[in-house]
């Protein structure tokens, strides 16, 4: 940890039965300082006074035996989830509504976070599912033209957890070192130390459907395109529609504007959908969406893309290229703290081309598990990891990252044009 932060040893002994789940943890109760910057008047380095009311009412605590005292905003309680940093400097909303992050808490590296408030065009989709929001500094004003409210009433409206004036950036590389670490965040004074950190304990996100719960509930239409004010990319495509149904895996919104926008007539169908029954409506491609939790844990889900296989022209995106990476008789694996941010180099190994590309992923296929014929057609520059998938003999394409971004660049959307061009040459040949 930097100079700036002090931490004190409790020294407290941790009651039997409370070893550390996985090896290499601490196992003191260590309380960390609950900011660097603030000083004990309230005021802070840049001079702005505090909301005299707000006060350190919340707890952090991680698996490792840190906790992190910080004020809460948003709704109380105490939850329990799985912490991981995003390094996205805008976009908070679109994070927020993203259903990938279901059994997460989202800590943002960015300090300063709520100036541009929320709008109602952002929502990537029609909840907040992700645990809690942890963050440096809330900004103390909103202004933006777009905005409708601020970020503290959002966070109350929709009863999600938000704790500010913590170190983030201590917290940052302590995940970096350790990998994503569970943790409880918690308002409820009346709970000790100790039993957040057995609650902390007690939990993982490996081996939970997480899916189930963010999946639609019965097959929908889409229509809404990117709004022409919004769209970049308008001039080449040839605005034949194409049938799509989309696997809502826990779907974001950008990605089925982007199918309309390139032309696609979408139906949204849910994530327990029988593969014969998206056959019979006849689709000129499947898209597997993104979607939250542990890859192996939704063995249904691998089966309907393996039926699907072969039949039709198939993409998947994040959680969807994961399932279909299986499906192919790959195998994926947890990372040691995942990606998640929009600064993202991706080699196109097709092309030599480098995207910088938006992802949020915390699992990833493993290229030497996947059978002969399967290319990797993308590379993470940041580790090596596989980022992209083809199999031409089935014309199956899939991303492990977010061609749609929102939020992040938009480098990457091309491969919504590939798609096209994957079902149109399949068309024809048939
Ligand atoms: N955005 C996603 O689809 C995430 C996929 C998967 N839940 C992971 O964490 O790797």
């Amino acid at each position: 940890m930097a100079a700036t932060t002090m931490t004190t040893t409790l020294g407290f002994v941790l009651p039997t039965g409370l070893s550390p789940r996985r090896g290499g943890l601490r196992v003191s109760i260590v309380r960390c300082s609950a900011s660097s910057l603030t000083t004990s008047t309230g005021s802070t380095a840049s001079g702005i006074v505090e909301k005299p009311w707000s006060s350190y009412d919340a707890r952090l605590v991680l698996e490792d035996g840190s906790i992190w005292p910080a004020k809460s905003f948003g709704a109380p309680g105490t939850r329990v989830a799985e912490l991981v940093f995003n390094t996205s400097l805008t976009g908070y909303q679109e994070i927020l509504t993203d259903p990938s992050y279901a059994g997460q808490f989202v800590l943002m590296t960015n300090p300063q976070i709520g100036n541009t408030g929320v709008n109602l065009d952002d929502e990537e989709s029609k909840q907040c599912f992700l645990a809690g929001l942890v963050i440096r500094s809330l900004s103390i004003s909103t202004s933006n033209w777009r905005c409708t409210k601020t970020l503290a009433d959002y966070l109350t409206e929709r009863n999600l957890m938000g704790i500010y004036d913590l170190d983030t950036r201590a917290i940052t590389r302590r995940l970096r070192e350790e990998g994503s670490l569970n943790g409880v965040l918690s308002t409820e004074q009346t709970k000790t130390d100790e039993e957040l950190l057995h609650m902390s304990r007690s939990w993982d996100i490996v081996g939970i459907d997480l899916i189930s719960d963010v999946s639609c509930k019965s097959p929908y239409e889409w229509v809404d395109k990117t709004d022409p004010e919004w769209d970049f990319n308008t001039n080449t495509r040839d605005g034949k529609p194409y049938r799509v149904i989309a696997y809502d895996f826990g779907i974001k919104h950008n990605i089925l504007r982007r199918l309309s926008s390139y032309g696609c007539q979408t139906t949204v169908v849910p994530s327990t959908f029988p593969a014969s029954e998206a056959l019979k409506m006849n689709p000129d491609g499947i898209l597997f969406s993104n979607g939250p939790g542990d890859p192996s844990a939704v063995p249904y889900a691998v089966e309907t893309v393996k039926e699907l296989l072969g039949k039709v022209p198939v993409y998947g995106i994040c959680m969807g290229h994961q399932l279909l990476g299986q499906a192919l008789g790959g195998k994926t694996y947890k990372m040691k703290f995942g990606h998640h941010g929009g600064n993202h180099p991706v080699r196109n190994n097709r092309t030599g081309q480098v995207e910088i590309s938006a992802q949020n992923h915390n699992y990833a296929v493993d290229p030497a598990s996947l059978p002969g014929g399967v290319e990797v057609t993308h590379v993470n520059l940041n580790d090596g990891s596989c980022a992209g998938l083809s199999f031409p003999a089935m014309n199956v394409m899939s991303l492990q990252y977010h061609p749609e971004a929102s939020p992040g660049p938009h480098d990457s959307d091309n491969a919504f044009r590939e798609f096209i061009e994957l079902m149109k040459r399949s068309k024809q040949s048939s």
